[in-house]
């Protein structure tokens, strides 16, 4: 049985139906990439899936180890081990990065964390997560509040958004650091390479996955930027 299961899932916003009938499922110690053109609905799916103010599925069953989750509120989903890292991480005024690290309670310590996301002076600690932060810095720091939280599902939204190119093996030693630690990830990306890394991949156009299964095979399909079954037009119009 996979961890995570989706059956059917639809969610629309003001006149226009964003999923329609989306199936997925990520099993445990699985790296599952999801791609997919802009605005395709993969953020609102792990808005759906993380149980977001203002995302309730119209239909279909979200499962999380054999439970359905989809009636929960967020902070029930986040104490089964559930967490995302979101595409643009938010700022806490007058909160350390130290005192933020910690509010996880893994196994990894705050200064482990930094240092598996490249920051690796103490330094580092005792600074605000507010706007002195640069943008990949913030990010950086994201990532390690998942790691210190030791989910047992990491939605990560883009990772390596804002992440200079030197770096994005890092993001990927990272991703790996969950999957050994036997967590589910799913992983939002734009990024071939990261995509590549996967075990499974999956695109989404229409409201649905349209091509789900070998990594390689997946990007290729991807890599126009467009949908092999409707050839970029959109398969909300089949
Ligand atoms: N509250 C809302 N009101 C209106 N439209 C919305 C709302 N939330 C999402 N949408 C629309 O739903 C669609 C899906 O958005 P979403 O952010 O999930 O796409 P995405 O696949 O993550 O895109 P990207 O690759 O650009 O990050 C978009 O067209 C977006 O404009």
């Amino acid at each position: 049985m996979a961890l995570l299961e989706i059956d059917g899932l639809s969610f629309s916003v003001p006149a226009r139906a964003v999923l329609e009938g989306l199936d997925l499922s990520v099993a445990a110690g699985e790296i599952h990439a999801l791609v997919g053109t802009n605005g395709t609905g993969k953020s609102t799916l792990a808005y759906l899936i993380m149980g977001c103010e203002g995302y309730r599925a119209g239909s279909g069953e979200i499962r999380f180890d054999g439970r359905r989750i989809d009636a929960l509120p967020l902070h029930e989903r986040a104490r089964l081990g559930i967490t995302l890292a979101w595409q643009e991480p938010a700022r806490f005024e007058g909160l350390s990065v130290g005192d933020y690290l910690r509010l996880g309670k893994g196994r990894m310590g705050a200064e482990e964390c930094l240092h598996r996301v490249g920051l690796a002076p103490p330094d580092y600690l005792t600074r605000m997560v507010d706007k002195t932060l640069s943008g990949g810095e913030r990010k950086r720091i994201e990532l390690a509040s998942v790691l210190a939280l030791d989910p047992r599902l990491v939605i990560l939204d883009e990772p390596t958004a804002g992440i200079d190119l030197l770096s994005i093996h890092e993001v990927m030693e990272l991703i790996r650091t969950f999957k050994a630690g036997g967590a589910a990830v799913l992983l939002i990306t734009h990024r071939e390479e990261l995509a590549r890394m996967a075990d499974r991949a999956s695109q989404l156009c229409g409201g649905r996955i349209v091509c789900s299964g070998d990594p390689d095979t997946v990007a290729i399909s991807y890599r126009g930027r467009a949908c092999l079954k409707c050839n970029g037009k959109d398969c909300h119009d089949d």
